[in-house]
């Protein structure tokens, strides 16, 4: 394999984006518009991101592409545009390689999404680095900071289900509804659906959940210096959670990470409307709690009667 013969193996045979210039072939790609644009990068390392003991190649590329869109949700825009960056060791034949992409094609085809570019070097270790871009009406992007006193709490989807399809596959050992635990971890759908619907309220605040609600609420309430109020009970499982230990299941929908979920905080007035659009995205959607003033930012949790503070536990690098 070369280079060259990869990027041509890889390339899109047609763009969908209107707004696009150029795209692969050139020193880099052109797009232009009239919106904001919304830009983020995150990066996927083997064995700490992803492992082939419990992936194929297709799933760890749907995947990370995934990570980016859940990203550009959160941020309540429209996913447009991805370019990739790959370190590659010997160890990885084309094939495989192809297969990563074919997963990434796979999902940016849902969301009309086009690879415009990227980088392809060798290395000891495979590494992805995707760097995705969105469009948002002027002004109108989510912020984390958006979250004021007297707003609800409100999360989608289940949470914890990507952590158990992981140890599932980790031990092998078998339970009830596997293959959908599974399923959840190798190809998150991002909520990108709601995020856009969501585009009508003129405030919501969101994150997306990649490290676990224990982190990203954390966020939101230093970001917008209040206090999260969170009910235990509320936060949304699968009907099959409960086969789990109590301490997996806490541990898991709280700090597992990688749902790819949102979590976010809009007015009581908006919380039905915000329902409405839920449903007509067919989107789980629950509130999870309140937000309160605060002298210091914090998140405290409900269980059963009793509260405590829940600080950061979900997955953090460098440490
Ligand atoms: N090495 C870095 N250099 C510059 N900015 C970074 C770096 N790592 C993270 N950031 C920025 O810090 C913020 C938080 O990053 P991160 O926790 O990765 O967000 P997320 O969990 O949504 O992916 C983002 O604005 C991101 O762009
Ligand atoms: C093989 C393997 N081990 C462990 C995990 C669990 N894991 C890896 S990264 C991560 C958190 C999200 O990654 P991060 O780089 O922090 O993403 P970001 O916050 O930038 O979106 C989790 C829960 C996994 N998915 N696969
Ligand atoms: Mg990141
Ligand atoms: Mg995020
Ligand atoms: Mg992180």
């Amino acid at each position: 394999m070369d280079e060259f013969s990869f990027i041509n193996a890889i390339k899109q045979k047609a763009y969908r984006q209107p707004t696009l210039v150029k795209g692969i072939g050139d020193d880099a790609a052109v797009f232009r518009s009239t919106s904001d644009i919304v830009t983020t990068v995150d990066t996927f390392v083997e064995n700490i991101h992803f492992s082939l003991e419990t992936m194929r190649p297709f799933h760890i590329g749907y995947r990370v592409l995934a990570a980016n869109i859940s990203d550009l949700a959160a941020m309540g825009a429209e996913p447009a545009f991805y370019l990739v960056s790959m370190c590659i060791p010997k160890t990885w034949n084309q094939k495989a390689l192809e297969e990563i992409y074919q997963g990434m094609h796979e999902l940016a085809s849902l969301h009309q999404m086009d690879l415009i570019g990227g980088d392809t070097v060798s290395s000891d270790r495979l590494m992805i680095s995707i760097t995705a871009m969105g469009y948002v009406p002027k002004d109108q992007a989510r912020f984390r900071s958006d979250a004021q006193p007297n707003d609800i709490i409100f999360a989608t989807g289940t949470l914890g289900d990507s952590r158990a399809g992981l140890e599932i596959l980790l031990q092998g050992q078998e339970c009830k509804s596997q293959d959908y635990y599974i399923q959840r971890h190798r190809l998150p759908e991002p909520r990108v659906a709601l995020a856009l619907g969501l585009q009508e309220i003129n405030r919501v605040a969101l994150n997306d959940i990649s490290d676990g609600i224990s982190n990203e609420a954390n966020e939101i309430a230093e970001a917008s210096g209040v206090e999260l109020f969170i009910i235990e009970d509320s936060v949304p499982v699968s009907e099959s959670f409960h086969q789990f230990s109590e301490e997996q299941q806490y541990e898991w929908k709280l700090s597992g990470g990688e749902d790819f979920e949102l979590l976010g905080t809009v007015s009581k007035a908006n919380w039905p409307r915000v329902q409405e659009i839920a449903d007509q995205t067919n989107t789980p959607i629950r509130q999870i709690g309140y937000v309160y003033e605060a002298e210091e930012p914090r998140v405290l949790i409900q269980t059963h009667g009793e509260t405590k503070q829940l600080t950061k536990s979900g997955y953090t690098h460098l440490k």
